[in-house]
């Protein structure tokens, strides 16, 4: 999805929060196609750039926040207190970015339904313990099955495609991943003080 359908999208739903996860190269080229398009959160991927700061900085200066995001196999250790300072959230990716396999082996990309990799949760865990007050976002596999242990980790921005695009009731999917969230939270702030 690039940025003609966003302002599709911020055209007809004014005021939209357009959290948009650039699974791309070169990050640095599509800040201002994305700002002009109505982006809010630009989340781009720490192994896909030198120089995060700067690119952090373009992003604010064009009003929206900053993500920074990380793939499987990337540690925790790879985002640097400064860089998740300046970035307003941090993305553990709990699947392969842009790769999906599908159930009769075929393979096609920047599709979901791949399944969660439950070896990237200690990664939310551990930047939570280093970073209490940042929004730190979960994507990939994460549905009801797999909610809790990424919220019992402190994450507090949950994507999930086919866990809610799949369900006969989406809303009520919904409801649950925020509501495991809002438990989570809660437990872990009464745990710091
Ligand atoms: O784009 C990607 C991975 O390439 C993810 O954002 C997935 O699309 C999330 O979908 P589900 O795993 O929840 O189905």
């Amino acid at each position: 999805m690039g940025a003609p359908i966003l302002s599709c999208v911020s055209k007809g739903i004014p005021g939209i929060f357009m959290d948009c996860h650039m699974m791309v190269a070169q990050p640095e080229k599509w800040v201002d196609d994305i700002a002009d398009a109505g982006g809010a959160l630009y989340c781009f991927h720490l192994e896909a750039t030198t120089d995060p700061l700067p690119l952090i900085d373009a992003i604010h200066a064009r009003k929206m926040k900053a993500g920074v995001a990380i793939s499987p196999d990337t540690p925790s250790t790879a985002i640097t207190d400064e860089v998740a300072e300046s970035a307003d959230m941090l993305l553990v990716m709990t699947v392969y970015p842009e790769f999906t396999i599908r159930s009769n082996a075929s393979a096609s990309a920047g599709r979901g339904g791949q399944k969660f990799l439950e070896r990237c949760v200690p990664k939310v865990s551990e930047l939570r313990a280093r970073f209490p007050n940042k929004d730190i976002e979960v994507d990939g596999g994460v549905g009801p099955k797999t909610i809790d242990v990424c919220a019992d980790a402190g994450s507090n921005v949950i994507v999930a495609g086919t866990a809610i695009f799949g369900a006969s009731e989406p809303e009520n999917v919904i409801a649950l991943l925020k509501a495991k969230v809002e438990i989570a939270q809660a437990k872990i702030a009464a745990q710091r003080s």
